[in-house]
């Protein structure tokens, strides 16, 4: 069994899941990545181990790329590895917020009373999920996104970056909000909504 934490992902996502394990004081012995041209590389100075079959060696793991079904793939395919929670040390969460194994919390994000966040979600940079808010497993809120108060985001959706949610929306399972969007009404499952107010994209 390996001590220390193992990230899975050896990509952008990965440096800011690193850098938010290391600010925590966590110790990051190793990145996994199944593309096997990076072994033996570094991300951020931790060693690219191998594949992610080496997740049987883990003790405690954070699953590091930003595809929601794939990081559901993962967890899925690794029941027993702790996953453990990356909170930077300068977010801001409220004491009563429920945040599932496995999310990753980034700098300046702000999660306000009564939110529940699920497993393996990612709150991203300067993100901020107001009150009452409901987080489903797998959710990716980019960088720089606000949600207003009792916000449902459903399984697997996306949220690009600085998308705005007005109060009580509901955003469908595995849907993606563009990037700037502005949701006014609330989102079907397995749609991709873009723009202000936000509208199904259509496709010439
Ligand atoms: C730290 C990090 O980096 S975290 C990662 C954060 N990532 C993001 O925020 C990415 C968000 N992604 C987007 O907004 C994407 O543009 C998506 C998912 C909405 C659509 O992506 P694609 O399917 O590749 O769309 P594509 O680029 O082909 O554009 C198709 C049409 O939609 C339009 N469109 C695409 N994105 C948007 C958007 N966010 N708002 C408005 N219109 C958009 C394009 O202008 C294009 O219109 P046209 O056909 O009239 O020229």
């Amino acid at each position: 069994m390996t001590s220390g934490v193992l990230v899975v992902g050896a990509g952008g996502h990965a440096k800011v899941v690193i850098d938010t394990l290391q600010a925590m004081g966590q110790t990051v012995t190793g990145v996994l990545d199944d593309r096997s041209h990076l072994w033996g590389g570094t991300v951020l100075g931790v060693p690219v181990l191998g594949g992610s079959d080496l997740l049987g060696q883990a003790k405690q793991a954070v699953i590091a790329i930003g595809s929601n079904q794939v990081r559901q793939k993962i967890a899925q395919a690794h029941p027993h590895v702790e996953w453990i929670r990356a909170v930077h040390p300068r977010a801001q969460i409220s004491p009563s917020v429920q945040l599932g194994p496995g999310t990753v919390v980034f700098a300046g994000a702000v999660v306000q009373p009564d939110t529940q966040i699920g497993s393996h979600c990612i709150i991203n940079t300067a993100a901020s999920v107001d009150h009452d808010g409901k987080i489903e497993d797998f959710v990716h809120i980019a960088p720089g996104c606000h949600l207003a108060g009792n916000v449902s985001v459903l399984e697997g959706a996306f949220l690009g970056v600085g998308t705005c949610v007005i109060p009580g929306m509901s955003i469908g399972a595995w849907s993606t909000v563009g990037a700037g969007a502005t949701v006014v009404r609330p989102v079907a499952d397995h749609l991709i909504v873009v723009g202000t107010p936000a509208r199904p994209r259509t496709t010439p």
